[in-house]
């Protein structure tokens, strides 16, 4: 019989939220410090997600201090030089204390409150080791990948994948049994890459 526990309980799930970027499609700003109604959107994104996991970190990679100030725990990437969103999640790995680690990155305002539930139920269901989120749009499933459980027993393999020079995720993820849950809102999952897309997911 397996031992795939029946549910995850969110205890068990630490989150966290990638601001580690190099901003450059907003030239070059620190993409997490930028406010969104208020608040800086690392911070928005810390308060939505910490509604739905156990415990938080935050990955940044410049103005740790100010990260700090958002009171938890802020981990630069172990590695490289802005090596990608795989960096971020391996800082997460090393620093996570629970099973299972889900990442978001910090540009993502309005991402779902059910995010983390539904991963988890994926992930339990489909005996998974990595659950990530997509979206539907005219009728094509676009994965995004950011937005993704793991279980924190992978990190070997991401430690290994990134010390052989890669960076892709999904030529890592294929390397692990993944599974992907359709969301129904897409519009929740759109982002500020540019500061006119901040504007607009503001207005
Ligand atoms: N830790 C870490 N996170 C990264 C890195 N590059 C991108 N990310 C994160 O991955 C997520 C999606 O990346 P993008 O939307 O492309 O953000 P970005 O890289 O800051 O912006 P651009 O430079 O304009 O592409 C964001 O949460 C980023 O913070 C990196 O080198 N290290
Ligand atoms: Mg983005």
């Amino acid at each position: 019989m397996s031992s795939l526990p029946a549910k995850i309980d969110p205890q068990d799930i630490t989150g966290l939220v990638l601001a580690g970027g190099r901003g450059s499609r907003m030239g070059g700003v620190d993409k997490g410090l930028q406010n969104f109604r208020g608040l800086p959107l690392a911070m928005n994104a810390l308060l939505r997600l910490q509604l739905q996991v156990g415990h938080v970190l935050i990955n940044a990679n410049r103005n740790l201090a100010a990260y700090e100030s958002m009171g938890v725990p802020v981990w630069p990437d172990p590695i490289g030089d802005f090596a990608g969103p795989l960096a971020g999640w391996l800082a997460g790995l090393e620093r996570c204390e629970t099973p299972y680690l889900v990442t978001v990155p910090c540009d993502t305002p309005n991402f779902p409150t059910d995010l983390v539930e539904k991963l988890a139920a994926a992930l339990v269901a489909e005996g998974a080791d990595i659950a990530m989120a997509a979206t539907q749009e005219d009728g094509q499933v676009q994965v995004q990948p950011v937005f993704c459980l793991l279980k924190t027993e992978l990190m070997e393999s991401l430690v290994a994948y990134l010390h052989a020079g890669q960076a892709k995720i999904d030529r890592w993820t294929a390397q692990h049994r993944c599974t992907t849950v359709v969301f129904d809102d897409a519009a929740a999952f759109a982002n500020a890459n540019t500061v006119q897309e901040l504007a607009q997911l503001q207005a």
